[in-house]
């Protein structure tokens, strides 16, 4: 795992947000569901979502959402991140689920946000969602995976 020299050197773009050892990741947009998706034989059919009126966003009881990361991310070739959600979201009974960043990933972080209290949820465009972890990934290859942007 690296720690906060070695994080700033490599996501110099997140350098305010560095931690001891990790970097935090702040809300940008919200987004809910708007129709069915699939998967199948590795053919993938995105649901279509829509945006929902910032900045304070409310989160319905029950209900899942999307939120992006505030800027996008370059994750340098030799790499990989794992996601945390924000320990004060997990006592509030909201959930952050995440994947795996790879290595030469460039673009915007979404993630999947759930509401699992008996009542809503606020929360506001800028705020801390998530801490990203790095790691050192030996014999890294490159991703070139759909979500891939060009820089
Ligand atoms: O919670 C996460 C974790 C990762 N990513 C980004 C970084 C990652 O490198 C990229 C692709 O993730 P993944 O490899 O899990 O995507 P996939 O479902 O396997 O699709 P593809 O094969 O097109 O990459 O999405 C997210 O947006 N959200």
């Amino acid at each position: 795992m690296l720690g906060e020299k070695e994080l700033i050197k490599l996501f110099p773009n997140f350098k305010e947000l560095v931690q001891p050892s990790g970097i935090d990741l702040p809300l940008d947009e919200i987004f809910i569901q708007k129709s069915a998706g699939s998967l199948i034989d590795n053919e993938k059919n995105l649901p279509e979502i829509e945006v929902l009126d910032g900045p304070i966003y409310t989160l319905k009881s029950k209900t899942a959402y999307l939120g992006t990361i505030d800027r996008k991310i370059k994750i340098p070739k030799g790499y990989a991140m794992t996601y945390k959600p924000r320990s004060t979201l997990l006592r509030s009974f909201v959930s952050v689920q995440t994947a795996v960043g790879d290595p030469g990933f460039y673009g915007t972080l979404m993630f999947l946000i759930y509401n699992h209290g008996e009542f809503d949820y606020t929360i506001k465009k800028g705020d801390r969602i998530a801490q990203g972890v790095v790691y050192e990934v030996v014999g890294s290859g490159e991703y070139d995976g759909s979500y891939q942007e060009e820089e």
